[in-house]
């Protein structure tokens, strides 16, 4: 395994190979290559007009052409849910890539799948999702290197669990406080903590920019009434000066 750059998803249909794929690829710094969208460029249609026009059967072999043809490094692949039924491109995709079983439950598959012969989904005549499922559960569980349980899990989740299993290094995670808040240094050297600017509500960044502006109109003035630039912390007088002029200004 250790030598393989690719990576192969296997699960069924709507089990997340081309949306944790598409993400994967981007978190790993490699390729991403979806072998059904590889079979509509090179048969110039649509998968479901190729299952119509040459029926499961005949799909299912020109799937397995294409896998077995396939000749990329460093990428994640993502092949359609029946490419297990395909012996020549599941042994070219064991010897190019560390494969790895994105397992979800019947129940789980189901909601989320639409339309089944929309999607373009290989069922038989008179075979239903369940057996469908129960058939293939057992080729999925024979080629996995790797099994993902993604039950309950978001794709952020599972693409964590995948780069654990790879050996790859966690994704650092900011802790609440990181996320929420900002750490500013003033004048003193001093740091504290300031929320940040996408965590704010509108009124928080409406007040801030209020007080911003407001800020560089006394600064502003403050150098045309005392003279060129000043620094409050250094001068007392000038800043109680200051204080009774904006007071002053204020009322
Ligand atoms: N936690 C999740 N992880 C991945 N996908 C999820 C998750 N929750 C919901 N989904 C949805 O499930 C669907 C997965 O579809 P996707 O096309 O990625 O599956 P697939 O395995 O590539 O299917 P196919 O075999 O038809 O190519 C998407 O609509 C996605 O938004
Ligand atoms: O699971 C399936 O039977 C299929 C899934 C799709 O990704 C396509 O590969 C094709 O439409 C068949
Ligand atoms: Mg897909």
């Amino acid at each position: 395994m250790g030598k393989k750059t690719n990576i192969t998803l296997i699960g069924m249909p709507a089990s997340g190979k081309s949306s944790v794929g598409v993400v994967l690829a981007k978190r790993l710094g490699k390729k991403f290559v979806d072998t059904d969208i590889v079979i509509q460029e090179k048969h110039g249609k649509l998968l479901k007009e190729l299952i119509e026009e040459n029926g499961d059967d005949g799909f299912r072999e020109i799937e397995d052409e294409v896998n077995a043809s396939l000749d990329v490094s460093n990428s994640i692949i993502s092949p359609g849910g029946s490419v297990v039924y395909g012996q020549k491109a599941m042994k070219h995709l064991k010897e190019i890539s560390v494969i790895i079983y994105l397992q979800l439950s019947y129940t789980a598959i189901k909601s989320r799948l639409g339309d089944l012969r929309e999607r373009g989904i290989t069922l038989k005549d008179g075979q239903s999702l369940k057996d469908l499922y129960l058939e293939r559960t057992p080729l999925y569980e024979k080629y996995a290197d790797i099994t993902i349980n993604e039950m309950k899990k978001t794709l952020a989740k599972t693409i964590d669990e995948i780069c654990e299993k790879l050996g790859e290094k966690p994704r650092k995670k900011r802790s609440f406080k990181e996320k929420r808040f900002q750490k500013i240094t003033n004048s003193k050297g001093k740091q504290s903590r300031e929320k940040t600017d996408s965590t704010k509500s509108n009124k928080e960044r409406a007040d801030k920019k209020r007080f911003d502006n407001t800020k560089s109109v006394k600064e502003k003035s403050s150098r045309t009434r005392f003279g060129g630039e000043i620094n409050p912390q250094k001068n007392n007088v000038q800043r109680k000066n200051l204080k009774k002029y904006f007071k002053k200004n204020e009322n």
